[in-house]
């Protein structure tokens, strides 16, 4: 088989007795899916998928080349740190100037590194990081593949020999990959779904409106877990051509760690940096689709001018607008919001823009935004400690910070919603919703049901 090897080019990072080799190769376009499921064989627990929305950028990442772990309160912190000691490891770069290809760092948080964790989210940790082995970049441009090697002083030529028959051959296999669209298989999958303790829920949501009323807290986001239980293995692979298929509008990851997924197409950008310009979405308050175009518009404008979902957008752009406006010149805010569709759910949507001063990166970004009232609530403290003390679930990377980074500073994080994480048989899903003074805990249950949908149908097969 012939790879259109166009143009190439090698980056060189050492550190100490060590060096990062990356290098880039233009290829004839390749299925990302069918790579993701090549690398089965040899890089299972150690793949990724990203893809935002309209396709802009596909990447996925399999083995692990570097690894940055963190814990703590200072995660994001650390991350940054360990994020620059590989950039000063940079001896020779050639660039060949395509964003998304070379030494990415891929990865995310948990949502609350203070919270008591459960076996459920065992094999994530507060922050994690990878640049992988492999890393497929499909654009609009084109299709790349970044080779990185850790390569210790002497060593060189082995790992090389041995990589580019990896590379041939994990090529080869993925376009010998011919995936179905799921639709065989979901003749034979059935699926159970539990609702975990839906009245303990409403209970809390009615604490958290009383709270709100008395004035300990403005704003708290709310989760409960529903659990899946299908007659077979969850097909990740599957799942995921499924999410991008279904929900174009939303940001489509999954991320392995050891035997575990987690996964999900979320409409929630965090922050994204493209040079020095920054982009934050501010994304809350929710209401269903019409099944015809009248009692779709009618809905969305139900959601534009209820004072009670208002109120519970307006918190959301607050926060965001004036953490940008402390690392950011020219912050620009539509002074309404819009409305965001999705194929289940239609949300208020307010995009927030700016020019990042110097000494502001991506990072030092995510860290002020996360969680943002969409997520955890206002006052930021305040409402991840209430969260803590009042949601019955271990939210592990669920509505965290999941995204990537290149060595320019550029890159892009998500809020990870819309997701659960995938143990063999059982899918956790997670689903959220913002409290504020006005809210019911019926409706606010029911408004909670729009949002595993996206998940749920994607798995395929048939409710039992
Ligand atoms: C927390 C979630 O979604 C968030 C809560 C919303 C709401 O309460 O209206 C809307 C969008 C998201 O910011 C979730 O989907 O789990
Ligand atoms: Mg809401």
């Amino acid at each position: 088989m012939v790879i259109a090897k166009e143009r190439e080019t090698e980056d060189v990072f050492e550190k100490k007795h060590q060096t990062l080799v990356s290098t880039v190769t233009q290829l004839a376009p390749i299925d990302p899916f069918s790579f993701f499921a090549a690398g089965a064989k040899h890089y299972r627990g150690k793949r990724f998928y990203w893809s935002d929305p309209g396709q802009e950028k596909v990447f996925v990442g399999l083995g692990i080349a570097h690894e940055i772990v963190a814990h703590g309160d200072d995660r994001f912190a650390k991350v940054e740190e360990e994020r620059k000691k590989l950039l000063n490891m940079i001896e020779t770069e050639t660039d060949l100037a395509i964003q998304g290809t070379g030494p990415l760092l891929f990865g995310g948080f948990s949502f609350d590194s203070q919270a008591a964790k459960t076996a459920l989210w065992r094999s994530f940790p507060d922050a994690s990081f990878v640049v992988p082995v492999f890393l497929l970049t499909v654009t609009r441009q084109g299709c790349w593949l970044t080779v990185n090697r850790l390569v210790q002083a002497g060593d060189h030529s082995i790992q090389e020999k041995w990589l580019e028959k990896e590379r041939e051959s994990l090529l080869r296999n993925a376009r010998a990959v011919v995936l179905s669209d799921g639709s065989a298989q979901s003749e034979n999958v059935r699926y159970a779904t539990t609702d975990v303790e839906p009245e303990a829920w409403k209970r809390a949501v009615a604490e958290a409106v009383d709270q709100i009323r008395n004035g300990e807290v403005d704003k708290v986001a709310l989760a409960r877990e529903i659990r899946v239980h299908a007659t077979e293995r969850i097909d990740v692979v599957r799942t995921l051509k499924r999410l991008c298929k279904q929900q174009k509008e939303s940001y489509v990851f999954a991320i392995e760690r050891g035997t575990d997924c987690f996964l999900g197409a979320s409409p929630e950008q965090l922050v994204k940096r493209d040079g020095n310009k920054l982009h934050a979405t501010c994304l809350a308050s929710s209401i269903g689709r019409g099944k015809t175009a009248e009692e779709d518009e009618r809905l969305g404008q139900r959601l534009l001018s209820d004072e009670k979902f208002i109120v519970e957008h307006q918190f959301v752009v607050d926060m965001i607008k004036s953490a940008m406006e402390a690392e950011c010149e020219d912050v620009s805010v539509p002074n309404e919001p819009s409305l965001f569709k999705t194929a289940y759910i239609q949300h208020l949507y307010t995009p927030v823009t700016g020019t990042a001063r110097r000494g502001t990166s991506l990072l030092s970004m995510v860290e002020k935004l996360h969680p943002t009232p969409a997520l955890g609530g206002y006052p930021q403290d305040v409402a991840v400690r209430k969260i803590r003390e009042m949601e019955k679930l271990d939210r592990g990377w669920y509505a965290s910070p999941l995204g990537w980074m290149d060595r320019h500073g550029n890159g892009e994080f998500i809020g990870a919603i819309r997701s659960g994480i995938v143990r063999g048989n059982e899918v956790s899903l997670f689903v959220g919703n913002g409290i504020v003074a006005d809210s019911d805990p019926e409706s606010e249950y029911e408004e909670t049901k729009l949002k595993p949908k996206p998940m749920l149908t994607a798995l395929g097969g048939k409710r039992s």
